[in-house]
């Protein structure tokens, strides 16, 4: 049997499916034990235990700030009045999963009531007692294992960045997802991690949990049961495909001789080293949104500023583009809360509009970059995110030029700026394409969401001609920073439509530096030209590689 999907990070994986529990079930109301009321507090108190030193491993493996705070819910886990409050539930005759129900229910009210900083720690509360209730009726555990003893195929409706956050290749050996499409935070994670990925993959969470899969994150397939001759041929095509795509090493560019910067994309200084090894010439979209993630406060000017000046360090002779913070939307901040629910986030206030609206947050992160970049040589250029019009623009350079920092510009991802990049440009240095958000505001189709991943398509003709406006004759440099950059043949295209440099996730640069080293400038504009004259994303994909002979070899 195969699971079909739309395959997102390229490479084969192997391995025993684990189906990702969202959630544990409420224990019925009124749930009683039989037997002794000793034992069975017994029982309650050795789940509680157990939840509370498997937190306490995971954050020492895990390090950083993600060590206190496991270590501080491992002690919510050993608080002796939750103990108290369970053992007296049990006395009256309930059973410990239910006990454990309860009692966590009290303290939550608490919590929420007092509501700021004690009412966000419900959550952390919720999930020891879904932890706790799993250990005592023996379901598997909410979350994702980081250790195993061979990696595992993880499948799940959807993933978040704090799902992944402990996951390395060595634990996972693919991700599936139901939900999620080519620019998905699921299918960027996956891609930062160099793991195969398959989203889109409709009915993968009823696979049978331990089945052993094969996962072809190019192909988009999902094989469950494989025999050993299939996995070996699936092992033996990717491998050679490796081997032709790692001949080609040095700057990028195409074969005669047009440079195009080929530059990593990174949540942060932790994926310098992936980008490093890949070959990156410099970081063209630092997303320092991770750095304010699952975070209450958010961190300091100084905490920023040793952030930035690694990655700015790690790169002393190219540029490295930061972006300053794209929060909302799919990356809600807890600590800039919105005034009441958005109906549509994605329309919402995320992004440089956030910012406006807590101009405080923008001077800090600003302020950080200025302090990060003294005395060092690299060229560091900062860009604002979901910027529609000249007037955010000119907001935003002069906040920059304001604190001497020299390059200024901002993202293309609304449609309206691709169509007005000439009047934008004379406001800015520079323009970065990111086509994740340009496909969702063309198309009108949310990004999460699975069954409109066709949509998402970045072949689709319609994007094609945004990205050539956005490129325009103003002069401007212009790059694209967007999952679009990533697609070898997609790559040649956008070199063909005149954009400076491609930005991407770092395992993604070696096939896009040997399918732009296998052709000419002039083979790139004639696949651009031939893909905008077709009216279908396939028409103009199957078009741009005709007038791209040097694929096939590559195995591209
Ligand atoms: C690069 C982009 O930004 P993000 O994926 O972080 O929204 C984009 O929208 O293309
Ligand atoms: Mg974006």
């Amino acid at each position: 049997m195969t699971v079909a999907g739309v395959g997102v990070s390229p490479g084969i994986g192997h391995g025993p499916v684990y189906v990702l529990i969202a959630s544990v079930p409420e224990p019925p109301e009124g749930a009683t034990y039989t037997g002794d009321a000793d034992q069975e507090k017994a029982r309650a108190h050795a789940a509680l235990e157990k939840v509370a030193s498997d937190l306490e491993a995971r954050g020492i493996r895990a390090g950083g700030e993600a060590k206190d705070v496991l270590a501080a819910q491992a002690m919510m886990a050993r608080d002796p009045g939750l103990a108290v409050g369970v053992d007296a539930l049990i006395d009256q005759g309930t059973a410990a999963a239910r006990a454990v129900y309860e009692s966590f229910g009290t303290y939550r009210d608490l919590l929420t009531s007092a509501g700021g900083y004690l009412g966000e720690r419900a959550a952390d509360l919720d999930d020891i007692r879904d932890r706790t209730i799993a250990v005592l009726t023996g379901r598997p555990m909410p979350g994702v294992p980081d250790v195993a003893a061979e990696p595992y195929v993880l499948v799940a409706r959807d993933l978040a960045p704090a799902d992944t956050a402990l996951l390395s290749k060595e634990v996972v050996a693919a991700f599936v997802t139901e939900e999620g499409g080519p620019t998905s935070h699921t299918a960027i994670l996956a891609r930062a991690m160099g793991v195969p990925a398959v989203v889109a993959a409709r009915g993968a969470t009823t696979l049978t949990p331990g089945v052993r899969v094969l996962v072809d994150g190019a192909a988009g397939t999902v094989t469950v049961d494989p025999g050993e001759r299939e996995v070996a041929e699936a092992r033996r095509r990717a491998a050679a495909r490796d081997r032709a795509i790692g001949a080609a090493t040095g700057p990028g560019g195409t074969s005669d001789g047009h440079a195009v910067p080929l530059l990593a994309n990174i949540g942060g200084p932790g994926e310098v080293k992936g980008a490093l090894e890949h070959g990156a010439e410099g970081v063209g979209l630092y997303r320092t949104e991770f750095l304010f993630l699952d975070r209450r406060q958010p961190p300091t000017g100084a905490e920023q500023e040793t952030a930035y000046r690694a990655v700015l360090e790690a790169f002393p002779r190219g540029k490295v583009v930061v972006r300053t913070l794209d929060a909302g939307a799919d990356k809600p901040l807890a600590f800039l809360p919105h005034q009441g629910e958005e109906p549509n986030p994605a329309l919402g206030e995320r992004g440089l509009r956030l910012f406006r609206a807590h101009p405080e947050v923008m001077a800090e992160q600003l302020d950080a970059l200025a302090r990060a970049a003294v005395g060092l040589p690299a060229e560091l250029q900062v860009m604002a995110p979901m910027v529609a019009t000249v007037e955010e623009a000119t907001w935003f350079t002069e906040a920059c030029r304001a604190r001497g920092l020299h390059s200024a510009g901002v993202m293309i991802e609304i449609p309206a700026a691709a169509l007005r990049a000439r009047d934008l440009a004379a406001a800015v240095d520079f323009f970065s394409i990111g086509t994740n958000d340009l496909a969702q505001y063309t198309f009108a189709a949310d990004r999460q969401v699975g069954a409109l991943s066709a949509l998402q398509d970045a072949w689709q003709p319609a994007l094609l001609d945004l990205i050539a406006a956005a490129v325009g004759e103003h002069g401007t440099p212009c790059g694209v920073c967007g999952e679009a950059a990533a697609d070898p043949v997609l790559a040649c295209v956008l070199v063909g439509l005149g954009v400076a440099t491609l930005s991407m996730s770092a395992p993604a640069l070696p096939a896009v530096r040997a399918g732009l080293a296998g052709h000419t400038l002039a083979q790139c504009r004639a696949a651009a030209a031939d893909a905008r004259a077709q009216s279908t994303a396939a028409g103009a994909r199957a078009a741009a590689r005709a007038a791209l002979p040097g694929l096939d070899a590559l195995g591209l």
